[in-house]
């Protein structure tokens, strides 16, 4: 490979030699005969090899060209030529950072030989040098963190991502384990663990805590290193943040729906999670929550996730019936049990043999009933009236209240054991003004619903519709929002619902406390008559000028025109 080479020596023959030889080999020579001439040279370019006579200017004068020289130009091989060869000299042309060392005299095929080499040599550490930028350029432009580690565990590079996992440069060196990053550590376990088994070891998801407060989800994999005969050297662990893609996961799994439930709110979330984990166990469960929140999609959802969704699911509201009607409906009755009873009757556990029984309001069940029911849990068979014959039941148990069981239990009003025994597992159903965010999500599910109904099409709600909705208390949680809905579906003339299609009563309810609670009064300074001039007495008009309903118009109106 030819290159650039500067001859620096006071003898002409010598400097004359060298330039034929290595102009004969292709390559570029210039030539110096002092010191401040090579200097001038040098630092206009850098050349590949520079060959200095020691003896330079009548003295050791090359040794400070050889030191000047690496100075300006690093990266050029120095070749140090002498006529009088000792071992000194040699020795501290080299400590000087001297490349070879040639003895006068020479001959072309050492001049070419040596200055072979020295090219050959710069290109390689040009080259390491090249490779190396640009391993830094990556290692810097990469936002996964890096972090090398030796076989004895010292900790050897680390990358600029690295910092924000709680490393920083001054720790370089050090042993693993007596650094500290304020988190678990488990990336360096993951070291550790590989330089130990020489394996390489992934760690999925996990928790990092690094710098800041703010904790992120990464994935390490550590891999080992080896050297190029094959042995290892240590381990590289790359860490990688994996926080956004876990929201996005996490969002994606976030369920809107779970069977015929609507609500994507946190607190639904949890409660999709717990049904699904319920889903096969038969233990009874017990679903508290207020009146309207959905206790029975609950336990519907409950039977059509585990294994007895082809079987029977039997609901029975407790409340809906006298006492020994229930009974009947409960258990059955035989022909004759009671007046009336001219046949045999299945009652509902029978029927739900093999799937579910759902006994909503469970909690106004007599206290005769409370032991029978009681009785059945235990023994898991029943008695029809009229009959003492036992039948075996197979019938997983899901019942509902919404009134505070264990207040009914302090008051006496309900046996503590059957408590007990209901109770094994429970559900609680969060009330609409806890998860007001599933408003939207709720009005869109009932929309569609009555659209489907009516056969009509409702799109959407008008903005203050929808912020009176979000404020008002729902105190009939989902049931009282639906009818809500139905009723504004019925009495709309278009597809978007706005406050005159809601009932009068809604606005008046305890809670309330948007647009239509200061528009139970007309402010003072505004002139209603004023704005119907300007609509030319068009009440729609003045309304929608003033940002309130036709309705609340008119009710302002009969307000401002009161004696
Ligand atoms: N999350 C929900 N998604 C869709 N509809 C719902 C939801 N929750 C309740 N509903 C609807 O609201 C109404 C009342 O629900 P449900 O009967 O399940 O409530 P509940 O808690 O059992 O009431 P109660 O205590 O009065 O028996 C039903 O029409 C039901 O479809």
């Amino acid at each position: 490979m030819p290159g650039r080479i500067l001859i620096v020596d006071d003898e002409i023959p010598v400097t004359r030699l060298i330039s034929t030889v290595l102009g004969n080999d292709g390559h570029q020579t210039d030539v110096a005969h002092s010191c401040h001439d090579a200097l001038t040279l040098i630092g206009q370019y850098p050349y590949d090899v520079i060959f200095i006579d020691i003896k330079l200017d009548r003295d050791q004068g090359g040794l400070a060209l050889l030191k000047t020289a690496t100075a300006i130009t690093p990266t050029s091989r120095v070749i140090m030529m002498t006529g009088y060869p000792d071992v000194a000299t040699a020795t501290e042309a080299v400590r000087y950072g001297a490349f070879d060392y040639l003895c006068k005299p020479f001959d072309s095929l050492q001049i070419s030989s040596i200055t072979r080499h020295a090219i050959e040599n710069r290109r390689l550490q040009l080259e390491r040098e090249q490779f190396r930028a640009n391993l830094e350029a990556i290692n810097r432009s990469i936002s996964d963190a890096i972090i090398m580690v030796d076989q004895r565990l010292q900790l050897q590079h680390l990358n600029d991502a690295a910092l924000q996992c709680g490393y920083n440069p001054a720790q370089l060196g050090q042993p693993l384990d007596q650094l500290s990053t304020g988190c678990l550590g488990s990336c360096r376990m993951a070291l550790a663990e590989t330089v130990r088994t020489g394996q390489r070891h992934e760690l999925k998801r996990i928790e990092c805590r690094g710098t800041g407060n703010r904790t992120r989800i990464v994935s390490v994999i550590a891999t080992p290193t080896t050297s190029e005969d094959g042995a290892r050297t240590g381990a590289v662990a790359v860490i990688r943040d994996e926080t956004r893609l876990d929201d996005l996961e996490r969002q994606l799994q976030q369920r809107s729906r779970f069977h015929t439930i609507i609500g994507h709110a946190p607190v639904m979330q949890q409660l999709y999670t717990r049904i699904e984990a319920l889903a096969d166990v038969t233990s009874t469960v017990l679903i508290c929550g207020e009146s309207g929140t959905g206790k029975e999609l609950v336990a519907q959802a409950l039977h059509e996730c585990g294994a007895r969704k082809q079987k029977p699911f039997i609901k029975l509201n407790c409340s809906a019936l006298p006492e020994g009607l229930l009974e009947s409906e409960l258990f059955g009755h035989v022909r004759g049990a009671f007046t009336g009873a001219i046949k045999d009757k299945m009652g509902r556990f029978q029927k739900a043999h093999g799937g579910t029984i759902f006994l909503d309001e469970i909690g106004d069940i007599s206290p005769s009933l409370q032991i029978r029911l009681l009785r059945v849990l235990q023994e898991r068979e029943i008695e029809r009236v009229g009959d003492t014959t036992p039948i075996k039941i197979d019938v997983r148990v899901i019942a509902a209240t919404h009134r505070n069981l264990p207040e009914k239990v302090r008051r006496g009003e309900f046996r503590q054991d059957l408590y007990y025994r209901l109770n094994v597992v429970r559900l609680e159903v969060p009330p609409l003004r806890e998860r007001l965010e599933d408003l939207p999500l709720l009005v869109e599910h009932f929309l569609h619903k009555f659209s489907h109904k009516f056969n009509r099409t409702f799109s959407s709600l008008s903005e203050d519709v929808l912020s009176a909705l979000r404020n008002h208390s729902w105190p009939g949680n989902i049931r009282e929002l639906e009818h809500l809905i139905e009723h504004a579906c019925i009495l709309s003339h278009s597809s978007i619902i706005t406050s005159d299609d809601l009932p009068t009563e809604f606005f008046n309810t305890i809670g309330h406390r948007t647009e239509t609670s200061h528009a139970q009064q007309p402010h003072a300074t505004v002139d209603l008559q004023e704005t119907l001039r300007r609509t030319q007495g068009n009440r729609t008009e003045a309304a929608k000028l003033l940002g309130i309903s036709r309705r609340t118009f008119y009710r302002w109106l009969e307000q401002q025109t009161e004696p």
